[in-house]
């Protein structure tokens, strides 16, 4: 599922960077419309972020393809998703790890980085596939698309 095509966000950055990745976790949804994936199971999730932006850093990157990649299958890769209280938990609808929830995680986690760095990239999308018919994409409001 690599090196498949994206949907394209557009903006008037004149840098533009994505990364594909993979995990495999395992998660549950933990409401009753969720069927039988209210039953733990696994995915390998196909994951593909944009990170855009006007500035280099030192080595000439928006961002090192290797950090985005160990923020992101780092910390999930042959977990439990639910396992991760600080991000998903079992109360609040917005915090189930669905498709949805976890590529608006991954964008919060991304960002969240990106603040640190003096040349300020900023995540313009997640794409994240959780079987070969399913994926989500998450755009955030307020990212000002021209740069
Ligand atoms: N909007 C969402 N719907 C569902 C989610 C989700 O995260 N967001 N998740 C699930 C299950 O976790 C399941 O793993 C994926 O469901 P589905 O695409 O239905 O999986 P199938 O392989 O059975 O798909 P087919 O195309 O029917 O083979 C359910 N829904
Ligand atoms: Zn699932």
């Amino acid at each position: 599922m690599l090196q498949q095509i994206y949907p394209q966000v557009f903006h008037n950055y004149e840098y533009e960077l994505n990364k594909d990745m993979q995990f495999a976790a395992a998660h549950f949804v933990p409401h009753k419309d969720a069927g039988k994936c209210q039953n733990i199971h696994g995915h390998t999730y196909f994951v593909n972020v944009t990170v855009a932006g006007n500035e280099l850093d030192e080595s000439g990157f928006l961002i090192n393809f290797a950090t985005l990649k160990k923020l992101v299958s780092g910390q999930f890769d042959h977990t439990l998703l639910n396992d991760h209280t600080h991000l998903f938990n079992d109360q609040n609808h917005n915090d189930f790890p669905t498709t949805e929830v976890v590529a608006r995680k991954i964008y919060e986690i991304v960002q969240a980085h990106l603040d640190e760095l003096p040349n300020k990239p900023v995540c313009m999308q997640v794409f994240v596939r959780e079987t070969p018919t399913s994926y989500v994409v998450y755009r955030p409001k307020q990212v000002k698309h021209n740069g």
